[in-house]
């Protein structure tokens, strides 16, 4: 089977003009087809602030009103997405920018309300991945990058969380290709103590992580992180690796596995 590389990269490293140019270069030097899925959260609530809306965030999700979806299609979709594909294009990656509307890459459900009303936020499924269109744009040589913004088929854009677009692509593309998944952001892997870079911890179970959480080392953004890699790797990808993305070469990382 051959290889695909998923790699995603969070607002940390996009907002940051130097480490966003760095790691464009690092990654038109990653060989074999890959795909990049972008977030971009942290830049987006700096924009909603300035624009006076507050940004509304539960447990991680961010909740997503009419005027909060404008900003974030802009946003994501738009500024960041069009930056990232010039860049690749520096970089002689014939890079080429996709929403989940977008070819119908992203088919997604909004969320239905139960204690919470996360508004115009979209759940995805491996289903919803159209892998073939995927699978074609890579035979041409194409390196899709692909936006946080899904859709719902009935003309509604939605927004949804990017390490969840990340390894629900990943799924997807494993009945065609062998995936790894690397998380991408700016720290050096899971850590032991969240502020020693040098505390990564090499490989991480299904029965360690639960320690992990239950012990507090393992917190806030990097539990659905996790969650989304075990659900991953238990539908078929074949690695996931959270590490630094400006290392993505590199062997200091974590690779998660099931046992
Ligand atoms: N054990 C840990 N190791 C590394 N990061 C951790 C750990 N526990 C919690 N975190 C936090 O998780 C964050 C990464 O999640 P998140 O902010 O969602 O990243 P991104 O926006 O790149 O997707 C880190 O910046 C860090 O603050
Ligand atoms: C529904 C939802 O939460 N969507 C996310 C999409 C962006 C994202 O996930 O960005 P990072 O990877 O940089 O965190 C949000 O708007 O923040």
């Amino acid at each position: 089977m051959k290889q695909l590389k998923i790699i995603k990269i969070g607002g940390g490293i996009i907002d940051d003009a130097v480490s966003l140019a760095h790691f464009l270069q690092l990654f038109a030097r990653v060989e074999g087809p890959r795909i990049l899925v972008h977030g971009g959260g942290k830049g987006a609530s700096e924009m909603l602030r300035a624009l006076g809306l507050a940004p509304k965030l539960v447990n991680g999700r961010r909740i997503t009103d009419a005027p909060t979806l404008d900003v974030v299609t802009m946003f994501y979709a738009g500024k960041t997405n069009k930056a990232i594909v010039a860049g690749l294009q520096q970089n002689h990656v014939n890079a080429l920018g996709l929403s989940g509307a977008d070819g119908n890459v992203i088919r997604a459900v909004k969320r239905p309300v139960r204690e919470i009303d996360y508004g115009f936020v979209g759940d995805v499924k491996p289903a919803g991945v159209n892998a073939k269109l995927l699978g074609a744009l890579l035979e041409l040589g194409l390196t899709p990058v692909i936006c946080a913004i899904t859709h719902d088929g009935q003309g509604q854009l939605l927004n949804t969380n990017a390490d969840t677009v990340a390894a629900t692509v990943a799924v997807a593309m494993s009945q065609q290709f062998a995936v790894e998944l690397h998380y991408c952001f700016e720290k050096n892997g899971v850590l032991l103590d969240v502020n020693d870079d040098n505390s990564v911890i090499d490989n991480i179970n299904l029965a360690s992580y639960a320690e992990l959480k239950e012990a507090g080392i393992i917190a806030d953004g990097m539990i659905p992180k996790l969650d989304n890699s075990f659900d991953a790797l238990g539908q078929g990808v074949h690695k996931v690796i959270i590490g630094h993305a400006l290392k993505i070469n590199d062997s200091l990382k974590t690779v998660l596995c099931l046992n």
